[in-house]
């Protein structure tokens, strides 16, 4: 289980994170929802260990892992889809998923899986990144955070700009991780219904704070939507 407590991130002068909590569970997919520019790939950054929360603690599968580098939080089955999906354009298709084994268990190899998962990732195997749509590049991204056999996997918004058609696939992709493989899956999102449709959790943010969260059930959609309006 990944669990965030009270934690404060600021840039410079200007608070970004005032007190977050988090928890993604085992089997879950955790959503988190909120308006431009409230720090939720902030969030997910100090969670990956590429931002140093100044306050608060991060724990995961028991273990504290505030300060250590971000190497070692992927070595620890974190698995990380960054926003814009940071494909390496001229490396290849089967280069870009070998960069994820450095934080594979020792003798790994790109899983087959990834391929069943994504087959245009197979037909593509040497395109080079920069060749491929919007929406490829989002399945490369995330078959490259799978080739590292994460047990957590954060994607800070996987759906933005891309067409829907895809956005469907990742959805699908998303859902069989978290129901039959048992991940810990936490979703930025910026859409309300994809979130809802797709989250056991969901967890707003305004401004730096958790303005509201619990099971999506157990949530007011207008009281949701409220936050989620300009
Ligand atoms: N490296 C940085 N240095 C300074 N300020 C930053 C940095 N990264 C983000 N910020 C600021 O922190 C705040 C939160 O940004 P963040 O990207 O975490 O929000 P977000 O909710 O993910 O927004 P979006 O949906 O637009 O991605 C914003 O005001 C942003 O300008």
């Amino acid at each position: 289980m990944l669990s965030v407590e009270a934690l404060e991130l600021s840039y410079g002068a200007s608070l970004c994170l005032r007190g977050v909590d988090l928890t993604a569970t085992p089997g879950q997919i955790t959503c988190v929802l909120g308006r431009n520019g409230v720090g939720k790939s902030s969030l997910m950054r100090a969670i990956v260990g590429l931002e140093r929360a100044q306050k608060g603690r991060i724990t995961w599968e028991g273990r504290d892992i505030g300060s250590t580098a971000p190497a070692e939080r992927a070595r620890a089955g974190i698995g990380y889809v960054p926003q814009g999906r940071e494909i390496f354009p001229f490396l290849t298709v089967q280069e870009n998923l070998e960069t994820a084994l450095a934080a594979a268990p020792r003798g790994s190899v790109v899983p087959q899986e990834i391929f069943d998962l994504f087959p245009i990732l197979r037909d593509f195997l040497r395109r080079r990144g920069g060749d491929l749509s919007g929406g490829q590049q989002q399945q490369l991204a995330i078959g490259r955070a799978l080739t590292a056999q994460p047990r957590l996997l954060i994607l800070d918004e996987p759906t933005e700009g891309i067409q829907p058609n895809v956005i469907k696939d990742i959805a699908r992709v998303i859902a069989y991780l978290a129901r039959d493989r048992g991940m810990a899956v936490v979703l930025v999102e910026q859409y309300f219904e994809f979130a809802r449709d797709l989250g056991d959790t969901l967890a707003i943010m305004v401004r730096g704070e958790m303005a509201l969260a619990g099971p999506t059930q157990s949530l007011d959609e207008d009281e949701v939507r409220k936050h989620l309006t300009v």
